[in-house]
């Protein structure tokens, strides 16, 4: 196939504390196989270069769809840097006027609200990411057991005191001294692909500073160590709570930025984000498959 018959994908790179994703717009439904093109535009040197690929995609129920890929193609029930900067790629892009969105995703519509400065630019986007699902069936984790609250697991050997919590997608929370020191690219797929984890699993290591600041790492399933997980540090938040760790409100500081989470756990029981979103680039890449 010659360069000039290749399909050309117009793109936009964003990214949220560091969790940076690749931007598309399908709203007219043309882009054959995401997953695919996920991985061919994830990987560094011969692709963009992120952690994985989100599509914008019409629904019939909210403003806007969520589509997101891994950098290993596998599709995310849900997105907490994603959705946040794919609110501002469809009001950069002039794809609405709006700045309170709904989108679908594949774990319910979510609401999300863009910040602008004075020079109406967009500075920061905050999510209502619903409720945390602590049932063990609906993680899902192959257990008796309904919850694992400071659980014991083994894992290569060695055990982990674990809290697990879903935010739309499968975590689970690790308190531990030392997170810059840990290897996480040799324990993280122990955890990602562990047995009882039908769904595999994205994985926190956490410190805890103070009742209103906690320290993190992640290793995401589907695309590694990332600088950020917004669903991970929602989990991390609920998770500080359910262990008498943390006070309701707090911030939580990756390795890419920070994010402002808040449980509202006495009225909606809902879980607040809110962070810096921030357009990179923008281009074109030429696919090799599609
Ligand atoms: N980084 C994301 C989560 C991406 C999906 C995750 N790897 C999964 O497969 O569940 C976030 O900001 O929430």
């Amino acid at each position: 196939m010659t360069e000039t018959s290749r399909r050309s994908i117009p793109f936009t790179k964003m990214e949220g504390a560091g969790n940076d994703y690749v931007y598309i717009n399908d709203l007219d439904g043309t882009i054959p196989n995401l997953s695919e093109l996920a991985i061919e535009m994830s990987r560094p040197h011969f692709g963009v270069g992120s952690d994985g690929l989100i599509a914008l995609q019409p629904s019939s129920e909210a403003d806007f769809k969520m589509r997101m890929f891994n950098a290993d193609g596998s599709e995310g029930r849900m997105c907490g840097n994603g959705i946040r900067c794919l609110a501002a790629f469809a009001y950069e892009n002039s794809l609405t006027d709006k700045t309170n969105l709904t989108i679908e995703t594949l774990s319910g519509v979510k609401t999300v609200q863009l910040m602008m400065n004075s020079t109406d630019n967009i500075i920061a986007a905050r999510v209502d990411m619903g409720k945390p699902i602590l049932n063990t069936q609906l993680i899902p984790i192959n257990t008796s057991a309904t919850q694992w609250l400071n659980q014991d697991f083994v894992v290569n050997d060695e055990t982990y005191q674990v809290t697990a919590v879903s935010m739309g997608n499968p975590h689970l929370v690790i308190y531990q001294e030392g997170i810059d020191e840990l290897d996480l690219p040799e324990v993280g797929p122990f955890f990602e692909n562990h047995p009882l984890f039908p769904e595999k699993m994205n994985t926190e290591f956490v410190e805890v500073i103070s009742p209103n600041e906690v320290r993190m790492r992640v290793w995401e399933r589907g695309s590694g160590e990332t600088l950020a997980c917004g669903t991970g540090a929602c989990a991390v938040a609920v998770a500080s709570v359910l262990n008498g760790l943390t006070a309701t409100k707090v911030v939580v500081h990756l390795k890419g930025g920070q994010l402002n989470i808040e449980w509202d756990r006495e009225n909606t029981g809902n879980v607040f984000m809110e962070g810096a979103v921030r357009t990179i680039f923008t281009g074109e890449y030429f696919s090799q498959n599609s």
